[in-house]
């Protein structure tokens, strides 16, 4: 692939992991889905404010990954987990952890925009009205802070309070993203955020991720490879529940150490 199709290090610097601060740590995760194990150990350290990608034939386990993050995988019955996931340094399977906090703190997208049947306005101060916020100002400044962050203001400022259904896939899209950074997470999981979506409004998304990473960390489950290229610092290959190889996505795209990743960056796969 060629380098010029790279995100950028602002400072052109080479991305090095043991020269990152950890924002989440994957410790030897198992999980099944009744007897069907679908994560094989894993192991994985998700640097603070960089974007990680997870690539990987259908079914390997890049979602199911994703969702170990902010507990999603609580909601599934016949899910069962082994192993370690720590955020900042606290593992957040232990017994009395704030599943709400968690997910406060660890936001997530998903592939198709899912606002809700609210106005913008309501759809971005949704979460402060959760905590209880009820200060009109407050809100104010928080709908538009977050609205401008998610590149949408200039769209919608004039329409706040229509209802979010009358945007288009691609604005709804960046308004979920404005409805998660309004309450300030420090993580943003990321499934698929761009697939349903027209290749202008792809372009936003994209853009979008790179400009949140310098306050966010960002984690983002792709299937186009050149998206993963374009707008990841690092890249894990997921195969059958383990994790091939991970790397900063420069070495991975053009100097993957192992040949099962080459096949499947080069199309050899399958
Ligand atoms: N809720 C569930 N119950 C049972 N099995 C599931 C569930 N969710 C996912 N699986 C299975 O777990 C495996 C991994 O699925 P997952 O969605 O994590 O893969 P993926 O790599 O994200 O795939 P895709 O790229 O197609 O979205 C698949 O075999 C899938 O069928």
């Amino acid at each position: 692939m060629d380098p010029k199709h790279f995100a950028k290090q602002p400072d052109g610097r080479k991305l090095k992991l043991s020269d990152e601060t950890i924002s989440i740590n994957v410790d030897d995760l198992r999980l099944w889905y009744g007897e069907d194990q679908v994560l094989k150990g894993i192991n994985l350290k998700i640097p603070a404010k960089r974007v990680t990608a997870f690539i990987g034939p259908s079914g390997c386990g890049k979602s199911t990954l994703l969702r170990c993050m902010n507990r999603m995988n609580d909601l599934i019955d016949i899910c069962r987990i082994e192993g370690r996931i720590e955020l900042e340094g606290r593992d957040i399977y232990a017994p009395g952890i704030d599943v709400p906090e968690l997910r406060r703190q660890v936001g997530m997208v998903f592939q198709k925009p899912n606002p809700f049947p609210k106005s913008i306005y309501e759809n971005v101060a949704y979460g402060l009205r959760l905590q209880g916020v009820k200060n009109r100002r407050t809100l104010d400044e928080v709908v538009e802070k977050s609205l401008r962050r998610a590149a949408l203001w200039d769209e919608v400022k004039d329409r706040l309070h229509e209802n979010a259904f009358g945007l288009s896939g691609g604005q709804q899209q960046r308004l979920v993203i404005a409805r998660a950074i309004a309450i300030e997470p420090e993580v943003l999981l990321l499934d698929e955020p761009a697939s349903a979506l027209d290749p202008i409004s792809t372009a936003k998304i994209e853009e979008l991720i790179y400009e949140l990473k310098d306050e966010y960390t960002i984690v983002i489950v792709t299937h186009n490879m050149q998206q993963a290229a374009r707008v990841s610092d690092y890249t894990a290959y997921l195969y059958m529940g383990e994790l091939i190889e991970y790397n900063d996505t420069v070495t991975v795209f053009t100097n993957p150490k192992k040949k099962a990743t080459e096949d499947y960056i080069t199309g050899r796969y399958g």
